[in-house]
């Protein structure tokens, strides 16, 4: 059932669209209360959070609608239904009838993206898609208003230049149910000279263009009275009539400038000159792709929200960016969009207005604050993740501090401290910016001060500038009818203040600076690193344990320590720790040479620990381990790096026995070898990551134990958990010990293979056929000269394994191969075929290659057609010319290049992308025909070195 009537075609008002306020709930569903306000409105929201980045931008919309609906006395009943690819994996379609049906009797639509890599290639109906066109279909939600404006704080993200890109705001109306993306006859067939054709049709009839103009006209009449008409009308006839029409609905709107153009001028005229454009209305296809091209005006896809109206029914609300399936599951993708589109629906879609301005502010107002998700960062900014940029709006929607005083500067943070008292915290930078002279009487004297808050006639200022040149932050302390001194403010502010800065070196210069910062920031300091700087060792980090006796994460580190810098702390020092620091949950010793298995059995008494990191910690062995691990009952991460004395491994198998362990690092601990992995057991079930590093010049002299290998055979390594796996200089028996594994890590997503002597064809096959969701791989072969353990063992990979990761793991996006010694063309085990299949099957965004020799000119050839390669690094590649590194200038997306000991290319190779600025980074090492004059105006930034001590 609809919520509201959306659209009247004929008055139609986006402004006015305030839906009565309906109260109605599902018994079925569940309600997600919020408690500020008892709500008096409650709505149906249907989310689709759909593929890739969808499921976590509607996270974060959802959080945000549910805390500004609550202070607006709004509740809401969510229901999340499958769509796109998730539906298509979970019923077999990718709009299931009842998710549509869901939606249809919802009072409005939340959807994320759909879409991904993986089902590209099935037929047109079982594309995510089509599940998407379907939706809007089935809605009838014909009108898409997509907004894009440019954003005081974001003009630094906009690639187009400052003068250009200010000020813009324009708002596109997009036909979205007619078009060529609905018209018939579509399809494919064979024309008269039996050659395979795929054919669309743009149509639209009268009605649908009347009523997307009308849609069109009311909006621009609300916004600063522009229209301009986007048709392809010289050459297509659906363009015709499109422009006959909207002339024709024109005449219903004599206070509207109408003006129309071609959709080829208008991509051009929107990066030349996009101030020009106040509302735009267009077909589908040109809206689709012309508010794809406004939103990078705008600084990134990731901002733009948009809105799906129709006559009746629930309205649709979606970011205008796709599934990002590049930056998917990694916390990267920016939620503002979706966030943004959450506040279209509860303006456009349910006519709750304030709960929307809520947002919106909540949006600036992080933003001014400096979050930024790695799209739209820059200089001076914080980057943050999606999570935590979601987190960030929360904290602004529910702000309580007066809007005047928010607008006085950029606030980087405004905290009510009590009531009448505000602590503000302006960000130098910003204020630099700005050229604002930082001057306290000037600003007191402001009238933009006093006009905003005539009742701070005399406020007592405390300015904490003067602490350190160096410290980022300037706090301005306000307070009514109190002394104004830093000892009034309750505790809870000055945690807050303390918790924004992050820097160890601001916090010990605020904390000097003021005896209440000092006292909170000893209790609220978490982490410590510390090394040579104990002096005397001891009792100096006895000092540091008294003062942050709420300490959770510890590093020591000896690294470079010499005799004359004192003595290094002792197993004295961790029995200090373990009485001292209750709350110790992670700690890194490294280089502690004076640490014994004494020291180790101390630490068995913190119940906390869950992180132990020892590297090279010289005199501990396996006892010592032993005794940590039967007290610390808790470990889940343990990194072991050239502790050269351990040798038994029981603390492996108790460790095993507890079915804790989430993480292993063993590198070139001698007397560990590849066949103790088998005593972890059951312990392999939780294991997330795996990393085993032999000590490459001790390999050979231990006795590779073959009998221990070979029980491996016989037992079960349940390792379906493991998502990064990297073995270094370990030997894989066919069919045993670590070759197990390879082939059952269902979750892999990032594998590491360096000098494995032993590893076959069959071993990489297994391992990409099981692993479809492998996103990385590392491969580094050894060469013909590795000692031939296993002497009927072929050592080499060959272009299969390529192509069994290739043909299975559809996600992989970053490749790095290489070989121990250099291959010869001749007798490359991958052969240039074999990496242009992986080339052309994966979405690879980058790709590094090391003494590949095999690839060459048309190896960069082929990467022209890359569409998702970003970075390149080639490093002793000797048969690319000049001729093919020309062909760089032409790769799509590349950004970044690492050229390394290549003999082949020289300074005219670069010729193309002098002055060019494609590239982001050129770094050029050790290149002995390409000179430092060369590089110059090759890349926005460049990095040149030269030594070529490696030739001879
Ligand atoms: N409405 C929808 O659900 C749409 C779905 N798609 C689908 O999405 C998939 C990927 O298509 P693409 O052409 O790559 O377009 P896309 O919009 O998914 O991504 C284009 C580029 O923008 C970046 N990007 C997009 N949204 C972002 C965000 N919120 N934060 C940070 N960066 C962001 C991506 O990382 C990528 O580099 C395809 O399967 C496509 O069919 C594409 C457009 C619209
Ligand atoms: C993914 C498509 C169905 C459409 C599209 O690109 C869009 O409308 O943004």
């Amino acid at each position: 059932m609809a919520a509201a009537l959306q659209l009247n075609v004929r008055s139609f008002k986006p402004l006015q669209f305030l839906s009565e306020s309906v109260t109605k709930h599902s018994p079925k569903q569940v309600a997600v209360q919020c408690s500020a306000t008892s709500p008096s409105k409650s709505y149906t929201i249907t989310l689709l959070p759909g593929d890739g980045i969808g499921p976590e931008v509607i996270s974060v919309a959802k959080n945000v609608l549910e805390v500004a609906g609550s202070l607006e006395g709004i509740e809401f009943w969510f229901k999340e239904m499958p769509v796109g690819g998730a539906a298509l994996d979970l019923t077999g379609v990718p709009l299931p009838e009842e998710t549509l049906s869901t939606a249809k009797q919802s009072d409005a639509v939340l959807l994320g993206a759909i879409g991904g890599y993986k089902w590209d290639n099935n037929e047109k109906h079982l594309k995510p898609e089509t599940g998407l066109l379907q939706l809007r279909e089935g809605l009838q939600v014909f009108a898409n208003l997509r907004p894009a404006s440019v954003l005081p704080q974001l003009v630094d993200a906009s690639t187009l230049k400052k003068e250009v890109a200010e000020g813009v705001d324009l708002m596109v109306v997009r036909e979205l149910t007619g078009g060529i993306y609905f018209g018939k006859p579509r399809g494919f067939s064979t024309n008269e000279n039996g050659e395979e054709i795929g054919f669309n049709t743009e149509v639209y009839a009268a009605y649908e263009i009347d009523r997307i103009a009308r849609v069109a006209f009311e909006t621009a009449r609300k916004r600063r009275g522009k229209l301009c008409s986007v048709d392809k009308a010289n050459v297509l006839e659906a363009s015709m009539l499109w422009r006959k029409r909207v002339m024709a609905i024109a005449s219903e709107y004599p206070d509207v400038e109408l003006s129309h153009m071609y959709v080829d001028n208008a991509a051009m005229q929107l990066v030349r000159n996009p101030k020009q454009f106040d509302t735009i209305v267009t077909n589908n296809i040109f809206g689709d792709i012309l508010s794809d091209e406004a939103s990078m005006i705008t600084g990134s896809i990731g901002m733009l929200p948009s809105a799906s109206l129709g006559e009746l029914g629930p309205g649709l609300f979606e970011p205008i960016h796709g599934s990002a399936p590049d930056i998917a599951g990694q916390d990267k993708a920016n939620p503002l969009a979706t966030v943004l589109s959450a506040a279209m629906l509860l303006k456009y879609g349910l006519g709750e207005e304030k709960a929307a301005q809520r947002i919106e502010n909540a949006v600036l107002d992080t933003l001014n604050r400096g979050f930024r998700t790695g799209d739209i960062c820059s200089a001076g900014n914080q980057l943050v993740g999606c999570k935590e940029m979601g987190e960030e709006v929360l904290k602004s929607i529910d702000t309580k501090i007066p809007a005047a005083v928010r607008d006085i500067f950029m606030l980087i943070k405004v905290q009510t401290a009590s009531q009448g008292t505000y602590v503000i915290i302006f960000s130098s930078l910003f204020l630099k910016s700005q050229n604002c002279i930082i001057n306290q009487k000037a600003f007191l004297r402001s009238s933009l001060f006093h006009e905003s808050r005539p009742s701070f006639a005399s406020p007592n200022l405390l300015f904490l500038t003067s602490i350190n040149p160096r410290l980022s932050l300037i706090f301005l302390i306000y307070t009514k009818g109190k002394s104004g001194l830093m000892d009034d403010l309750p505790d809870q502010l000055v945690w807050e203040i303390l918790d924004r800065i992050k820097k160890t070196i601001d916090r010990n210069s605020a904390s000097l600076a003021c005896k209440r910062l000092h006292e909170l920031d000893n209790r609220q300091r978490k982490s410590l690193r510390v090394g040579c700087g104990l002096d005397p060792a001891n009792e100096a980090l006895m000092c540091l344990c008294n003062r942050f006796p709420n300490l959770i994460k510890v590093e020591i580190t000896y690294s470079g320590w010499m005799s004359k810098l004192g003595k290094q702390l002792d197993d004295l020092g961790l029995l200090i720790l373990s009485n001292n620091c209750l709350f110790l949950t992670d700690l890194t010793l490294s280089y502690c040479t004076f640490i014994t298995d004494a020291g180790l059995s101390y630490l068995a008494s913190c119940s906390k620990l869950s992180a132990l990191k020892l590297n090279f910690t010289p005199r501990i062995t396996g006892c010592g381990i032993l005794s940590l691990v039967v007290g610390c009952k808790n470990l889940t991460v343990l990194h072991l790096i050239r502790c050269l004395n351990v040798s038994s491994v029981e603390w492996l198998e108790y460790l095993g026995k507890l079915e804790m362990l989430e993480e292993l690092s063993i590198k070139n601990c001698r007397a560990i070898g590849e066949w103790d992995l088998i005593k972890l057991g059951s312990g392999w079930r939780k294991l997330k990551r795996l990393q085993f590093e032999v000590d490459a010049n001790y390999r050979y002299m231990k006795v590779y134990d073959h009998l221990a290998v070979d029980r491996w055979q016989k037992w079960w390594v349940p390792c379906e958990s493991m998502q990064e796996l990297s073995l270094v200089n370990c030997i894989i028996s066919p069919g045993r010990g670590l070759a197990c594994i390879l082939g059952k890590c269902k979750n892999l997503e990032k594998i590491h293979l360096d000098i494995c002597v032993g590893l076959r064809d069959c071993d990489i096959i297994c391992l990409a056929q099981k692993s479809s969701n492998l996103r990385s791989i590392s491969l580094r072969v050894p060469s013909d000269f590795s000692l031939p353990v296993l002497v009927n063992n072929p050592l080499r990979l060959t272009d299969e394994s390529l192509k069994a990761v290739a043909q299975n793991c559809s996600r992989l996006e970053s490749v790095r191969l290489s070989f121990s010694d250099g291959e010869f063309p001749s007798f490359s085990s991958f052969t240039l075929n074999g990496i242009l299949t992986l080339i052309q099957m994966c979405p690879i965004r980058e790709l590094a290659l090391d003494h590949v020799y095999s690839f060459n000119d048309i190896g960069m050839e082929a990467l022209c057609s890359a569409q998702y390669l970003q970075t390149l690094e080639l490093v002793r590649c000797q048969e690319i010319s000049d001729e093919g590194l020309q062909l760089v200038s032409q790769f799509p997306q590349l950004c970044v290049l690492r050229l390394s000991k290549c003999l082949g290319v020289t300074d005219d190779g670069l010729k193309p992308l002098v002055g060019s600025y494609k590239l982001e980074l050129l770094a050029v090492d050790d290149c002995p025909q390409i000179s430092e004059r060369g590089v110059q105006g090759a890349a926005k930034s460049v990095t040149f070195k030269q030594d070529l001590s490696w030739m001879y």
